[in-house]
C-alpha cells in the first residue's frame, strides 16, 4: 500500500542534520509535489537533547539513544549525519537489517566499509543514498551514475574539499594565515569534526575513492589512494606559484593509465587560466572525461549545512519515489551491476607522471643555478621555468622552478641528490603541477 506519509528519522543533529531538518520543513510543499507524498521527520537522535539549535524540533520526538531510533518500528527511512565509523556503521547496519533504506553523508564510512554496506543493502532489497558524501550540494553522484552512464569514463579531477579550498583561497587572496583560515572554516561548519581529515587530504581521498568506484566500476579501495595534504603549503609557495602563472589547489585525481588506475590527492599547481583555478572558497568542482561526451564540469558549494542538506534531501526524494520497490530496477549503488564491479590494477605512486614545482632556500653564492639544473639534466629532467630571489636582510636566497613532465620516482632521485648539495639551506618544497 502506498503510505501517504513517509516518516524520516535523523541520526545526529549537527551542521548537516539540522540543515536537512530545516530544508524538509522549508521546502515541504515543493518536495511533496515532487514525491507525491509527504516526507515527515518524526524522530531525531541527538547527543545533547536540550541543546539550542538552529532548527524547529516541534512535533518531533528527540531520542538520546541513536540505536532506539535506528530500530524504531514506525520510522521508514533513516538519515545518518553523525559521521565517523562507529557507531554510524552499526546504526546503518541495524537500520538496513530492520528493512529501512538509508541516506548518509558519511564518506569516511563509505570509502572504508561501503563494499560491505552496499552488499548488505542489496541483500535487504534496499538502497543507500550518498549524494551528500561527495562535493556536498553538487549532484556529482547522480551525474556520473546516471547522466554519464553511456560513457566509458577515463579521467576525473576535482576540488573536493571545501575546507582546504577555503583555506588556500583565504591565504592567497586575503593574506590570512593557515591557522586563522582553518578556524574560520570550522566556524562556518565546513570542516570535519577532526579537521586533520580535511587538511591532511583524507576527506578528499574518501571522496575520490567513491568517485573512482562509480566512474570506473571498481570496488571502493581507499587504501589505494596516495594522499598528501595542504599542511606544508606556505604563503610563499602560493605567491611564487602566482608569479609562474599558477594557483595552488588541493586536487583529487582518478585516471586510467597504462600502468593502472592512478588515484591521488595532493596540493597541485594548476594554470590560472583553467576553470578549476577559478574555483574559490568553499566551492568545489569536478571535471569528468567520458569517451562520448568529452569533458563535463560541475561546480557548486562543497560543504556547509544547507548545501549538503540539498543533496541529502535529493536522495530522500529518490528513495521515497522508489520506496518498497525492487532495488534490482534502481540505479546500482556503485553505478555498475554489483556482479560486474571489477578490481582494477592500481598504478604505483612512484610511476605517476607530472611536472613538479620545487623551491629551495640556498646560500647566495655563484654556481647554484648551474649545479641544480645540471643534476636535473643528469636525470633527463628539463626546467620549464625558473625564478631566483635575492637574499633580503638575513634571509637566504630562494630558487623555485617548474620541471618537465616526469615520473615521481625519477624526480625524487634527483631531489635526493639536490638535498645533499652544500649550498642548500633548508628542506625543499615539492609540489605536483598539472596542466590539464
Ligand atoms: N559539514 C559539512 O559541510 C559536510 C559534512 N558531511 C558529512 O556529514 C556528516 C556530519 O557532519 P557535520 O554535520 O558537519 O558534523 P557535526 O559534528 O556538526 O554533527 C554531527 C552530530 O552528531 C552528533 N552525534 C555524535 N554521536 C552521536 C550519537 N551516538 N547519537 C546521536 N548523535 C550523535 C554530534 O553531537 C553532532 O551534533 C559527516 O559524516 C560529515 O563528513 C558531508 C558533506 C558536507
Ligand atoms: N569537511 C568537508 C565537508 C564536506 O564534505 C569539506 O570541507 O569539504
Ligand atoms: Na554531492
Amino acid at each position: 500500500m502506498n503510505k501517504p506519509v513517509l516518516k524520516v528519522g535523523i541520526l545526529g543533529l549537527g551542521t548537516v542534520g539540522q540543515g536537512v531538518l530545516r530544508l524538509l520543513k522549508n521546502n515541504a510543499e515543493e518536495i511533496e509535489r515532487r514525491v507525491g507524498r509527504k516526507l515527515q521527520v518524526s524522530h531525531v537522535s541527538a547527543r545533547s537533547a536540550g541543546k539550542a539549535r538552529d532548527c524547529d524540533l516541534s512535533g518531533i520526538e528527540v531520542l538520546s539513544d541513536a540505536m532506539q531510533l535506528a530500530t524504531q518500528a514506525d520510522v521508514d527511512i533513516i538519515v545518518e549525519t553523525i559521521g565517523g565509523i562507529s557507531p554510524a556503521r552499526e546504526l546503518i547496519e541495524v537500520a538496513l537489517t530492520r528493512g529501512k533504506p538509508v541516506v548518509t553523508a558519511n564518506k569516511a564510512l563509505l570509502a572504508e566499509h561501503g563494499n560491505e554496506l552496499f552488499a548488505l543493502a542489496r541483500k535487504q532489497n534496499l538502497s543507500i543514498g550518498f549524494e551528500a558524501a561527495v562535493a556536498g550540494g553538487i549532484p556529482v553522484i547522480k551525474a556520473i551514475r546516471e547522466g554519464l552512464a553511456g560513457n566509458r569514463i577515463d579521467k576525473l579531477a576535482g576540488i573536493i574539499n571545501g575546507t582546504c579550498n577555503y583555506i588556500l583561497t583565504q591565504m592567497q587572496s586575503k593574506g590570512q594565515s593557515f591557522a586563522d583560515a582553518l578556524a574560520d572554516a570550522q566556524k562556518l561548519g565546513y570542516a570535519e569534526a577532526d579537521p586533520t581529515f580535511d587538511i591532511g587530504g583524507f576527506d578528499a581521498a574518501h571522496k575520490l575513492t567513491i568517485l573512482a568506484s562509480i566512474a570506473f566500476g571498481m570496488p571502493l579501495n581507499f587504501a589505494a589512494v596516495s594522499v598528501e595534504g595542504i599542511q606544508s603549503v606556505t604563503a610563499q609557495d602560493i605567491e611564487i606559484a602566482k608569479v609562474f602563472g599558477y594557483r595552488i589547489k588541493l586536487l583529487g585525481i582518478a585516471k586510467r593509465g597504462a600502468g593502472g588506475v592512478e588515484l591521488r590527492v595532493h596540493p597541485t599547481l594548476i594554470p590560472e587560466s583553467t576553470l578549476l583555478a577559478k574555483v574559490d572558497g568553499v566551492l568545489n568542482s569536478v571535471v569528468i572525461r567520458g569517451n562520448a561526451v568529452g569533458e563535463v564540469g560541475l561546480y557548486g558549494r562543497g560543504a556547509g549545512g544547507d548545501a549538503t542538506a540539498s543533496a541529502v534531501v535529493a536522495d530522500l526524494v529518490d528513495l521515497a519515489r522508489g520506496f518498497g520497490g525492487d532495488v534490482r530496477h534502481a540505479v546500482p549503488a556503485l553505478a555498475f551491476q554489483p556482479e560486474a564491479v571489477q578490481s582494477l590494477a592500481i598504478a604505483p605512486a612512484g610511476a605517476v607522471e607530472s611536472a613538479f614545482y620545487l623551491r629551495l632556500k640556498v646560500a647566495d653564492e655563484p654556481g647554484v643555478l648551474s649545479r641544480l639544473t645540471a643534476i636535473l639534466a643528469e636525470h633527463q629532467i628539463s626546467v620549464e621555468a625558473i625564478l631566483q630571489r635575492e637574499p633580503s636582510g638575513h634571509e637566504d636566497a630562494h630558487v623555485a622552478l617548474i620541471t618537465s613532465v616526469i615520473a615521481q620516482q625519477r624526480f625524487d632521485h634527483a631531489l635526493n641528490e639536490i638535498r645533499k648539495l652544500p649550498f642548500v639551506r633548508s628542506d625543499a618544497a615539492r609540489l605536483r603541477v598539472e596542466k590539464f
